[in-house]
């Protein structure tokens, strides 16, 4: 039988709701899904909304489960949950930092517990999808596989310790990206140019290089150089970056207090 033939989405914020809005744009049938979200108003046309666990339970219309609620949540919403995570349901997890032992203990019963970790990027179907999983037979993994690559790129990480590092590159990664963008920006009007002018150019900048850098034969690191002419002036811009090592050791700063505070909210959810 195929797999994932209705997901209930059991929270429905703002990654939830991206990865709902990504794949209804790759053009998966709506009927597919059902969302359980006491604090949303209204579903995607043709996405049933279920109000409470008695409503989804009655319902029991679903094959997969995505929990999409805050990783604190877990050890307070788990046991109201069973009825819809026992046999024969799959659980996807979005909850940044909770392991597949945790996962296991809170839903015991179930026949898989999946590790997901996807981006905003979702939404435009544009997301790294780091999966994990515990549970799936061949068949199943395929066809989760297949339909988490609607959402972007998916790969199957083969060691659950390195888990925290991706979603701190992958999962966070964004909100750094655009802290970078806003802060080049906040630059350039520091040293004269009007906000708007400022923003509208990094943002296009980046645009553009990031698709260039994705379909290019070489590697950012070559790019770079590629972008400073000899003896001109973007070679004096990667020296003040370069010097010391001075943005790699920020970003390695960066991504390790991202990852240890998945490390703690694991540690804080036993
Ligand atoms: N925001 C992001 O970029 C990413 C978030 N994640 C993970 O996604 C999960 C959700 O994060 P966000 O979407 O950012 O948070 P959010 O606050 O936007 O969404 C959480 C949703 O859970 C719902 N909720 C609360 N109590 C509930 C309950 N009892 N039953 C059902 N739903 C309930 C809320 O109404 C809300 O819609 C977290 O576990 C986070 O680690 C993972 C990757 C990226
Ligand atoms: O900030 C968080 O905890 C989640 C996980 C990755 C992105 N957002």
């Amino acid at each position: 039988m195929a797999h994932i033939q209705q997901l209930l989405i059991i929270g429905c914020g703002n990654m939830g709701g991206a990865m709902l809005a990504g794949w209804l744009a790759a053009g998966i049938d709506p009927a597919r899904f059902a969302i359980l979200d006491p604090g949303l108003e209204r579903a995607p046309q043709g996405v049933v909304l279920y109000r409470d666990v008695a409503e989804a339970e009655a319902a029991g219309a679903h094959d997969a489960v995505l929990l999409g609620f805050k990783p604190q949540q877990l050890g307070k919403l788990a046991p109201g949950l069973r009825g819809l995570t026992g046999n024969g349901i799959e659980i996807y997890s979005l909850l940044a930092g909770l392991t597949i032992a945790q996962l296991k203990t809170a839903f015991p019963s179930a026949d898989a517990h999946i590790r997901v970790m996807p981006n905003l990027a979702a939404r435009i179907n544009k997301s790294p999808i780091i999966l994990f999983e515990d549970g799936l037979g061949t068949q199943a993994k395929s066809s989760a596989f297949a339909f988490f690559e609607h959402l972007g790129t998916a790969l199957w990480l083969d060691n659950e310790a390195k888990f925290d590092l991706v979603t701190a590159l992958a999962g966070s990664g964004p909100g750094f990206v655009y802290r970078f963008i806003d802060a080049l920006a906040e630059a350039a009007v520091n040293l004269g140019l009007e906000q708007v002018q400022a923003t509208s150019l990094a943002l296009s900048m980046v645009e553009g290089a990031s698709s260039l850098a994705a379909n290019a034969d070489a590697s950012p690191g070559i790019l770079a150089d590629r972008v400073a002419s000899p003896g001109g002036m973007t070679r004096e811009g990667l020296n003040v970056l370069d010097a010391d090592k001075a943005l790699v050791k920020l970003l390695t700063r960066t991504l390790k207090a991202t990852a240890d505070k998945g490390a703690q909210l694991s540690a804080e959810a036993d």
